[in-house]
């Protein structure tokens, strides 16, 4: 039986989010973003390892070290990424390969910045491997109306039918994900997930809906709502 590994991309910048610490190192809830994240997998049994990926000053520096608490011991030694979060991602990749993870093993690849990833979005993907023999990732369908700009004004509107918005995690074994990443570097459309690197190589990849609440703190403003989101799930409990 193929087992499941999981990578965290964590090696970029937060550029667009501003301040001066990466988003994946501020503090949600008295947590740095990144503990929020890796505690969603460490506490998932189905899952053989995890795979943090950091930027390579913050590797040499020990930053991380101080924000992780002791309960989250990570077995597998982070690891530096690179220049994209793509790089990053198959940095961690060849990571696992050399810690002995085999070909079909299962990869999920979660972005650091998504620390309000449900559990059961989480099983769902999960349960989903065994039919989805291309691949799965979590989505969910387009419910605003798209509009295609240019300097500030709207050259028109874009059919919504049939557009998901692509979360994470996203899943594939582990020798075609990589290959298919190598294989995209250079490609003219940009890499900015697994799957689109995936279908480049032909593969159908399930998607699996999950929740609107699964964000991605990209802009400052984000933060705030990822505290929000966490914080009702809190009361709900
Ligand atoms: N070279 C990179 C770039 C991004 N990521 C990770 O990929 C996830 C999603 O990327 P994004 O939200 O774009 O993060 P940043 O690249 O840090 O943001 P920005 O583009 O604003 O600098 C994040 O967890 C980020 O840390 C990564 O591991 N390596
Ligand atoms: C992987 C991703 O989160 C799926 O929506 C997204 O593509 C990451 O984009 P970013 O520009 O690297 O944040």
């Amino acid at each position: 039986m193929e087992r499941i590994w999981v990578i965290i991309p964590a090696g970029g910048r937060g550029q667009r989010f501003g301040g001066t610490q990466a988003k994946q190192y501020v503090l949600l809830r008295g947590q740095p973003v990144l503990a929020h994240t890796l505690n969603i997998f460490l506490h998932e049994k189905r899952i053989s390892g995890v795979q943090l990926v950091l930027p390579g000053e913050d590797l040499e520096s020990g930053v991380w070290r101080d924000l992780l608490s002791d309960d989250l011991a990570l077995p597998l030694a982070p690891v530096r990424g690179g220049k994209q979060r793509a790089d990053s991602v198959r940095r961690g990749l060849e990571a696992l390969r050399k810690a002995g993870a085999a070909d079909k093993d299962w990869v999920l690849v979660h972005d650091a910045a998504r620390p309000c990833l449900r559990a059961e979005d989480l099983g769902n993907l999960l349960d989903s491997l065994r039919e989805s023999p291309q691949g799965a990732l979590l989505g969910i369908p387009v419910a605003d109306t798209l509009k295609r700009e240019k300097d500030g004004l709207s050259l028109g509107t874009v059919d919504r039918e049939g557009l998901w918005r692509a979360l994470t995690p996203q899943a594939f074994p582990l020798a075609a994900l990589l290959a298919a990443l190598q294989s995209a570097q250079g490609a003219a459309m940009p890499i900015t997930d697994e799957a689109s690197a995936m279908e480049l190589q032909g593969w159908r990849p399930r998607l699996i809906q999950g929740h609107g609440d699964n964000i991605k703190i990209t802009l400052g403003d984000d933060l705030a709502l990822a505290a929000a989101i966490l914080a009702a799930r809190d009361e709900e409990k």
